[in-house]
């Protein structure tokens, strides 16, 4: 449960828990404000001028009482309001009232006058886009050069999507409570937070058994536990035999790419399977990664004779088409989990449902493996498959959940923020990688990477989420100028980290 996010309506039931089991609010409250202030003194120490807003609900009230608290260490604060301090309720009214500093209409705001703005407009308790003066103020402050510090989150962040409502300040720093939320890793609203910090205000952890939260920070906290590591006397079938179909001869790189990432992934072995006319091409670059033909659908059915080639890829440089069609239903259907990606994704777009029963019929596999189909869109393929899902008004982590559900598939849409769906409703959004990703081939290497936990009989979602943590960690051990052949030559380290973990 480290690795649990929170929406705002969660959290909001841990703090009812909490309250519940004798915390008063107001102590949450003060705690919250103390982590404020301390993120002030750390991260913002030299500021001489400090506002803070303060909206309407308790993320006002945490503005308050971080006012009292910088007041008292001698900074010079002034506190600006959404709504007179009369108007309001609970625990930020206790808070207003315990503030016995300086206070002016939000309307006084002029952002260049100070040095910090600790933004308390809204935060869990955003209902509805921000509209009129607020947006203003926000686009003024934006435009300002004044560094901010979100109090949760950035005000117009939806804690539940990320998205914008109406407006959003974006901010340095913010510093959250508890857990982390989605919107604190979903775009925009990963981008608007700054540096997340999450402070501890005494929720006991426990009360996470009870919110049975569904969304998940990629971190190996959630998957490391299942993953099949080599034993000492561990035989190469041990660890599974991935299998890669390659296209026609003039596009073969893709599947070598994935071959190559599924082995040094750990699959035991790696297998391309290539139509005859690429056959020399492809055997011209290959060393450790294996070549068979396989010419078509009935070459395919004797090739799978072989029971021990347990996880296949299907789609990168693939060229779309009923052969990619008839090759992932054979493959489903004779009980191997499959990897669809690019043009195998593609080749399904007039006939996604013929997918989505071939997926249904096979089922999940051996007892816990999950589900033996995993889809890996980008955005542009995802409205292929679920055209109504792309266009409709879902934040990421639905999206991908309801295109899991509908499809029996582990979805990994991916992107920087990339979500990786199941169809129980567990989503975990990743947050490792770099911006070095976005580069020609990075896509079938990730392919790759997931193949090499199913053939190490991972369970489909952990072996999904691990593989897109590795990628992204394999960009992060290169750093600038990686290029996709790059990413299968930093797994060792990344496995490396992985096992000293
Ligand atoms: N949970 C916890 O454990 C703890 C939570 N804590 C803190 O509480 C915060 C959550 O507080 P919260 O629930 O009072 O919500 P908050 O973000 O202040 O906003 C609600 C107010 O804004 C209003 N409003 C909404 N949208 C609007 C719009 N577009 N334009 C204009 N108004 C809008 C809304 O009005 P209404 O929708 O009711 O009309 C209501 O008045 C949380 O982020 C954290 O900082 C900490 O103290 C520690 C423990
Ligand atoms: N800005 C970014 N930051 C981090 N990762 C990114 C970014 N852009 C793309 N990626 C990742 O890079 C990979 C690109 O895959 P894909 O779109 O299939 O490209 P290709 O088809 O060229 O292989 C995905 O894993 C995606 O999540
Ligand atoms: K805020």
């Amino acid at each position: 449960m480290d690795a649990a996010l929170l929406t705002p309506t969660e959290m909001g039931e841990a703090d009812r828990l909490t309250i519940a089991a004798g915390t008063p609010g107001i102590v949450l409250m003060e705690r919250a404000a103390k982590a404020v202030a301390d993120a002030v003194e750390t991260g913002f120490g030299d500021a001489a001028r400090i506002a803070l807003l303060a909206g309407p609900g308790n993320n006002g009230g945490d503005a308050y009482a971080a006012a009292a608290i910088l007041e008292r260490h001698g900074r010079d604060v002034r506190l600006f309001h959404l709504v007179p301090s009369q108007e309001l309720t609970g625990d930020a009214a206790i808070a207003a009232k315990a503030y016995g500093g300086q206070a002016a209409p939000l309307a006084d705001f002029q952002p260049q006058e100070f040095d910090l703005v600790v933004d308390g407009l809204f935060g869990a308790g955003l209902s509805r886009a921000l509209e009129g003066k607020v947006v203003d103020l926000v686009d003024q402050l934006n435009a300002s050069a004044v560094p901010v510090l979100a109090i949760d989150l950035p005000s117009g962040i939806s804690g539940t999507s990320g998205a914008v409502l109406g407006a959003a300040i974006e901010a340095e720093a913010t510093v959250s409570f508890f857990r982390r939320k989605p919107g604190h890793l979903l775009e925009p609203g990963r981008s608007r937070c700054g540096r997340v910090a999450i402070a501890d205000i005494g929720i006991e952890a426990d009360v996470l058994a009870e919110i049975a939260p569904t969304s998940f920070e990629n971190r190996p906290a959630l998957w490391r536990h299942r993953l099949m590591l080599p034993t000492q006397a561990g035989h190469k079938y041990d660890r599974g035999h991935a299998v890669v179909f390659s296209g026609p001869a003039s596009q073969t790189g893709a599947a070598r790419m994935a071959a190559m990432a599924a082995l040094r992934g750990g699959a035991g072995l790696a297998t391309v399977f290539s139509p005859a006319s690429a056959i020399l091409v492809n055997a011209a670059h290959l060393t450790a990664v294996m070549l068979k033909r396989c010419e078509n659908a009935a070459e395919l059915e004797t090739l799978l004779e072989d029971g021990r080639m347990n996880a296949f890829v299907l789609g990168p440089g693939f060229g779309a088409g009923e052969g990619a069609r008839a090759y992932a239903e054979a493959v489903l259907s004779a009980g191997r989990r499959l990897v669809l990606d690019a043009d195998g994704i593609t080749a399904f777009q007039d006939m996604p449902d013929a997918l989505f029963d071939a997926a249904v019929a096979a089922g999940n596999g051996r007892e816990d493996d999950g589900p033996a189909l995993v889809l890996t869109p980008h955005a542009g393929e995802f409205k292929r498959l679920f055209p109504d899902l792309a266009e409709a008004e879902l934040g990421k982590a639905d999206r991908a959940r309801k295109a899991a559900a509908r499809s029996n598939a582990v979805v990994i849409l991916k992107g920087r923020d990339t979500v990786i769906a199941a169809p129980d409703g567990r989503a975990a959004i990743n947050a490792t990688g770099t911006a070095w990703l976005a580069t020609a081939g990075s896509g079938d290497v990730l392919a790759g990477l997931v193949a090499a936990q199913l053939a190490q009989n991972t369970p489909t979602f952990e072996a999904a989420c691990a593989a897109v943590w590795m990628h992204g960690k394999a960009a992060e051990a290169f750093g600038p100028g990686l290029i996709a052949e790059d990413l299968p030559a930093m797994v060792p380290k990344v496995l490396a980290d992985l096992i000293a973990f």
